[in-house]
């Protein structure tokens, strides 16, 4: 009896659906915004109740066939909606329409593509998760229907957060979908995907499928949503998105969304927008930032930033503060030094190396409670954290998009909040750029309080003295950051030649290294001439010179590759630094055990070998190249280290008696460690003797068990060298029973030693 009354019922709302639907056609058709026009400023009318009944009155004369201009519409229930998106935008809390949602969803619920571009935090989510929805809802999709929509996100937590949006939105209506990021394996996603009506994925992600899915076909999509636009179309994602374009219908409708929308005709021109609607809703506004957000930035020498970190955390230990550095292994060097350290305020880490999950768990407790998060650029876009009160960006963003989207991790949706970027000396080309009238930012610049800055140096030394491993996270923070400044592509801004060796020394000891890590992005090329070596002072060179060359190699990836850290900060086996080295053993030059400070030491003093004589690029032009007593060419870096006063921040004499006191537990360690070893190699070299014993013996049985001729048994005796034990006598057996006593004896005498040395 059930059944048919179920059925009844689903074709009875299936009714229901089609005359909203045709309902919802009609008003949209009739009420269509004209190409290019954007909704009029809102009226002084709009109270709440007004706005109520304003809505049912629209959505009544809509049923009576007088459809309203839904274009100047200011909430969510005014527009040509389906009553399920309706009730779940309420049910949300969403009511007023953000700027951009009153731009673009009427020309987006229309069928038009669009352009969009609106500073972050304005709500551009719903600008196309709605869109997305309703398209589908009107061409009455199902699951039968496949993939009707695909949302790229340039990464799985973002991909996440807008499929949690269209969760929200479209939680009345019958569409299935999915996040597809890392979380799931591939091969359960490749069973349910063709399943999935919207896909919410990063471009790597769909490829894959592409490549791997059987029968995985878009060839019904109707609507192609590209969140973060601008990057999703840059050169890191061409390929892939190109391979997505060539798997996807042309007649589709298209939507790009970004705080920093491209503008790049060749970038548009790959996705074929048709007859696209351009709307940037803040292009007229005076900031390209929130409105709430108030910005300052300071001058910060690269070896003070770790210090200046500390004592911004030290001063807010009430806030919510999310942190930017360049690399992953920047983030948990500092994340595990200060967490040594114990601010008094939670500490969170957050990079793209991490499990899916624990990336959610970190953004959901960090949502929750004050604390510190560190953070690759990996969360700079799109991360949506409710009240965060400062964005502190300690290493210098790529860009000023970039910079844009930092700090636009607070100050969300009317909310208020605050940045401050630290930049080097040598770095102040970008505060130009950002002060620039077209970059609409309103920076402040503020001068560091030396007398409240805590410098930390000390403790940080101290805490790498005391957990060695983290000496080699630093040494590798220490380096990717220069890879970092190295690899960026705007020269104006990050140009490494501009930071003196000083520089690199002192920021090495504010790390806590003792010995500045050397640094080789560059190969070498032979017999160069001399107008080629300009930052050489070729009178000094007692050698036939070479020049340094960059290697081609170094790209970009290098800088992501930021290997299993987690093996050297909890390392499975002790002593080993077989995987110490992830990729980086051509750029992080010294091939010693970097757990022995001792031998780090060592090697800044090592004369470099005459004939490769190692240029640092980073020296600046003119600074010459010195020489030890014996005209052996020194490192710079290392020499420097050796030199810094006790009035910088190095505080040599305290590190070096750490280091003392580390060589004087390494060298009982090392004691330990001989006799150890000794014990074992002994025990090894009894049981290879009682092992050959044993044999022998064995055999000697076989022998004596042997019925074959007496001169087989001779020949096989001395064939096996038995001779020595047993002799060719009558008296075999008595010898073979003394030899079994002499067995006995031996191993008693053995088990014995070995039960000594064990004690
Ligand atoms: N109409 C609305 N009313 C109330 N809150 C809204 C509205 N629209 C969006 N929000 C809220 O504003 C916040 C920011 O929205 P969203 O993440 O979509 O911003 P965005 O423009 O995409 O930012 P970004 O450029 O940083 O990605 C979210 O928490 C969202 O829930």
């Amino acid at each position: 009896m059930r059944r048919p009354q179920r059925r009844a019922v689903a074709k009875q709302s299936r009714a229901k659906d089609g005359d909203e639907i045709r309902l919802l056609e009609a008003w949209i058709d009739a009420g269509k915004p004209l190409p290019g026009t954007k909704p009029p400023p809102p009226s002084e009318e709009s109270s709440a109740a007004n706005a109520r009944v304003r809505a049912r009155d629209v959505v009544a004369k809509a049923a009576a066939g007088d459809y309203s201009d839904y274009g100047a519409s200011t909430r969510f229930d005014e527009l040509p909606l389906s009553k399920k998106t309706k009730d779940a935008l309420r049910k949300a809390g969403y009511k007023e329409m953000s700027e951009i949602q009153r731009a673009a969803l009427p020309h987006a619920l229309c069928g038009h593509d669009v352009l969009g571009a609106a500073k972050t935090g304005s709500g551009k989510t719903l600008a196309f998760v709605i869109p997305v929805i309703e398209k589908l809802y009107r061409e009455k999709w199902s699951q039968e229907d496949g993939v009707g929509c695909i949302i790229l996100s340039p990464t799985n937590d973002l991909a996440g957060q807008i499929w949690e949006v269209v969760r929200k939105v479209g939680k009345h209506h019958n569409f299935s979908g999915g996040a597809i990021v890392k979380r799931t394996g591939i091969e359960q996603e490749k069973e349910r995907i063709n399943s999935l009506n919207i896909l919410v994925c990063t471009p790597g992600r769909l490829v894959q499928h592409f490549d791997e899915t059987p029968n995985f076909d878009c060839s019904n999509l109707q609507i192609l949503v590209l969140d973060e636009a601008d990057q999703i179309l840059d050169k890191n994602f061409k390929s892939q998105v190109d391979i997505i374009l060539s798997q996807i219908p042309k007649a589709r409708q298209t939507l790009l969304f970004s705080a920093t929308q491209t503008k790049s005709v060749k970038d548009l021109a790959r996705v074929s927008l048709k007859n696209p609607e351009y709307i940037s809703v803040h292009e007229q506004a005076s900031t390209a930032t929130p409105d709430n957000l108030e910005q300052c930035a300071m001058i910060v020498p690269l070896e003070q930033k770790l210090n200046m970190l500390w004592s911004f955390i030290k001063r807010h230990l009430k806030s919510k503060i999310l942190v930017f550095l360049s690399s992953v292994k920047q983030v948990k060097f500092v994340y595990e030094i200060f967490k040594k350290l114990r601010p008094g305020i939670p500490l969170k880490c957050m990079h793209g190396r991490m499990k899916y999950e624990v990336q959610q768990a970190i953004v959901a407790e960090f949502s929750e409670s004050t604390s510190v998060l560190f953070s690759t650029d990996i969360f700079a876009r799109g991360l949506d954290i409710g009240n965060v009160d400062w964005v502190v960006q300690v290493d210098c963003p790529e860009s000023v998009a970039m910079y844009i989207h930092r700090v636009g991790r607070t100050a969300r949706y009317n909310k208020k909040g605050k940045s401050l970027i630290f930049l080097c000396p040598e770095e102040e080309r970008m505060l130009e750029k950002l002060k620039a009238t077209e970059s609409k930012i309103p920076i402040s610049v503020r001068k560091p309080k030396v007398e409240q800055l805590e410098q930390i140096s000390q403790n940080v030394a101290a805490v790498l003295v005391k957990f060695p491993n983290l000496q080699q996270l630093g040494k590798r923070a220490f380096v990717t950051y220069l890879k970092s400044v190295y690899l960026q592509g705007d020269k104006e801004v990050f140009d490494l030649s501009r930071f003196s060796a000083e520089s690199f020394a002192a920021y090495a000891s504010s790390l806590g290294l003792p010995v500045t890590p050397k640094i080789r992005f560059v190969s070498h090329k032979k017999n160069v001439s001399k107008k080629d070596m300009k930052d050489i002072d070729v009178k000094q060179m007692k050698h036939k010179a070479e020049v340094i060359e960059i290697k081609p190699q170094v790209n970009r990836d290098m800088l992501a590759d930021d290997g299993p850290d987690d093996d050297i900060l909890y390392p499975k086996k002790p002593n080993t630094d077989a995987n110490i080295y992830d990729g980086l053993d051509d750029i992080l030059s010294p091939k010693v055990p970097d757990t022995e400070p001792e031998k780090i030491k060592e090697l800044a003093a090592r004369p470099l070998k005459k004939k490769k004589l190692k240029i640092n690029m980073h020296r600046p032009v003119g600074t010459r190249v010195k020489y030890d007593d014996e005209g052996n060419a020194i490192d710079p870096l290392a020499s420097l280290a050796e030199e810094v006063g006790p009035e910088d921040v190095i505080h040599k004499d305290k590190i070096l008696q750490r280091y003392a006191e580390m060589l004087r537990e390494m060298q009982e360690d090392d004691k330990e460690d001989k006799a150890q070893h000794k014990k074992s190699l002994h025990e090894k070299k009894f049981e290879k003797k009682m092992k050959l014993k044993r044999r022998r013996q064995e055999e000697t049985d076989a022998v004596s068990d042997d019925s074959g001729s007496e001169s087989d048994r001779n020949q096989n005796m001395s064939s096996k060298g038995k001779k020595k034990y047993f002799n060719n006598s009558d008296d075999d057996e008595g010898g073979a029973a003394k030899g079994g006593d002499l067995l006995a004896q031996q191993e008693a005498l053995a088990l014995k030693l070995l039960g000594k040395m064990h004690d």
